[in-house]
């Protein structure tokens, strides 16, 4: 039998859905929870062998060690940007969380320490008191974050495609839609420039915006900028009790008691299409599923150069390439550590950086999160976890044997655990374990190009403009998650999320 007549055979006899979801990352569940939710049969397929994809987690002697990083947003209680409790209320399930009185303990370049507090004047006054001269400038500043931050907040934030829902928003709140159009094509250095002029202090935004955005400020939207900068004082940075996998684990209790189904292990090789539109998928084993409509959680580059012919690629993702590429990867040390070695007071989460320049450069930049401190179940009595992470590209450490594998990450952990003595004195000795992750292991096990953390804009651009929406040029096929606007974070790809299952619910009739 050819391969075509049986590609045939097998696709027109295949199970049928309304919707296919590929990838449980939170992008992709929120997807298939809300869809389900509203009553549309809903399989999501997932190559890996539990839900979350970067927001997932892993057990190893005693430690729960989250995948991706562990500072939350998205899990208030009140207005409209909680995405995280939302999407989970919708399905009929709860995370229960620890709320985190410090976002960050910053330690910077000559003797820049401070810490950002879920209390928004004490940190405006820790602020202040580097930098007694921009006190204005910098009130100046985060307030402005505030009012993008306040016209979202005001409103149900669903698609921005669908022409139903933006007249309605547009009549209900018409002053917080017109302050979201202003600032929708800015950056957030574009309005730090205009109310601060002391250069370090610019630096200091530049990395407020870089360890969450890993662009500087002139490149990070300002609506992104508003969202984390408030959000962290209003809904507050929570904790989910029993590690960040907790939120994929409920999303998947609720989307199967909706009615919906989730298949593990079960790696999509190919988007089918016919005439032009997407039908379907097939699985790596073989197996086909059809469906009305196809959501891809998986990268752009993922999507259109792995699921999809490259050759046929849409002129439009040719052009948004030339817009984002993949940012770095990340080098992850997981450690579990004895408890005396953190010294009284240390807070959950550390930015570490010693010479400015260096912020953007490989193992520039040292991010730490020590969620045991939240939640100490998470490791054994008298240990904690730490998870130290670092930029890295994955050309560093391609093409080499398994040795020399083993050794560079040996050497790379080295390197970082004695930065980190500075902070943590005796850390090397009081070692209990250490996991080593580089980009090849998140290219492994997340099942993204390169290991890539997501796109970051190539050049300067304005602001969120060139995001795309989740619907793509090809018909039947959706994108979700932090390769559609507004871009990476748990609270963002939510937002993806809420977006495209509006979308495909107005397109579907339910
Ligand atoms: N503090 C935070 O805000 C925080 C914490 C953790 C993660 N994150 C962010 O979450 C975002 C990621 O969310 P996301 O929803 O976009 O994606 P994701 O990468 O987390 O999930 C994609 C999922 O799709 C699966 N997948 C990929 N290709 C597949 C294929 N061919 N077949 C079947 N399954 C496939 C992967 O295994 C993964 O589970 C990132 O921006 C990340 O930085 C943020
Ligand atoms: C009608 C008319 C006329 C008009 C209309 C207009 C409108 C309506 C508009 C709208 C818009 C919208 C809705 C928008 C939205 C947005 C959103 C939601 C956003 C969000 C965002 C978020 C984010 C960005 C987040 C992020 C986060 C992250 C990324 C995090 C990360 C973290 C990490 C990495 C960690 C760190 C660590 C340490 C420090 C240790």
């Amino acid at each position: 039998m050819n391969n075509q007549l049986f590609y045939t055979q097998t696709s027109s006899t295949a199970p049928e859905f309304d919707v296919i979801v590929i990838g449980s990352g939170i992008g992709g569940l929120v997807t298939a929870t809300q869809l389900a939710a509203k009553g549309a049969s809903v399989l999501v397929l997932e190559r890996y062998i539990i839900p979350g994809g970067s927001a997932g987690y892993f057990d190893r002697n005693g430690y729960r060690f989250d995948v991706g990083a562990s500072m939350i947003f998205g899990f208030g209680t009140q207005g409209t940007t909680n995405l995280l409790t939302r999407a989970l209320a919708a399905v009929n399930v709860s995370v229960e969380t620890i709320a985190d009185p410090v976002q960050i303990h910053y330690h910077l370049p000559d003797g820049l320490d401070l810490k950002v507090h879920r209390n928004y004047e004490k940190f405006l006054q820790e602020l202040t008191e580097h930098f007694p001269q921009e006190r204005e400038g910098i009130r100046r500043f985060y307030d402005e974050c505030w009012k993008v931050f306040n016209c979202l907040n005001a409103m149900d934030l669903l698609s921005l495609e669908e022409p139903g829902y933006l007249t309605r928003v547009f009549f209900q709140h018409p002053l917080a839609c017109l302050g979201l159009v202003k600032y929708l094509p800015l950056n957030a250095g574009d309005i730090a420039r205009r109310y601060i002029s002391d250069p370090i202090l610019l630096k200091f935004i530049d990395i407020e915006c870089y360890c969450w955005s890993v662009v500087p400020a002139d490149m990070t939207p300002m609506i992104n900028a508003g969202m984390v900068f408030s959000d962290r004082h209003y809904g507050g940075i929570n904790y989910p009790k029993g590690g960040v996998g907790q939120i994929a684990q409920k999303l998947v209790e609720g989307l199967e008691k909706a009615g919906g189904e989730i298949q593990y292990k079960a790696r999509v090789s190919k988007i089918l299409t016919e005439n032009g539109q997407a039908v379907g998928v097939q699985l790596a084993t073989g197996q086909v599923y059809r469906a009305k409509r196809i959501v891809s959680n998986a990268t752009r580059w993922d999507t259109f150069e792995k699921l999809l012919p490259p050759e046929q690629m849409p002129r439009v993702e040719k052009k948004w390439q030339q817009r984002y590429q993949k940012s770095p990867s990340f080098l992850s040390l997981h450690l579990g550590v004895e408890a005396d070695v953190l010294p009284w007071g240390t807070e959950c989460h550390h930015i570490i950086l010693s010479d400015w320049e260096q912020m953007e450069e490989p193992e520039g930049t040292i991010f730490v999160s020590i969620p045991t401190l939240l939640d100490p179940n998470l490791a054994p009595e008298g240990y904690h976890i730490m998870h130290v992470f670092t930029p890295n590209w994955i050309d560093d450490w391609q093409g080499m044997s398994a040795k020399d594998y083993e050794e560079k990450k040996q050497e790379a952990a080295e390197r970082i655990i004695k930065r980190l003595e500075q902070f943590f004195p005796g850390l090397d000795t009081k070692l209990d374990y250490m996991e080593v992750g580089t980009p090849r292991t998140h290219r492994r096990f997340l099942g993204r190009d390169d290991g890539s953390y997501g796109p970051i804009p190539s050049r300067k651009l304005r602001g969120l403009l060139g995001m795309p929406f989740n619907r793509t040029s090809i018909p039947g096929l959706y994108c979700v998650g932090d390769s559609t606007f507004p871009g990476q974070g748990l609270n963002a790809v939510a937002f993806s999320g809420f977006a495209c299952s509006h979308r495909i619910a107005v397109d579907l009739g339910l």
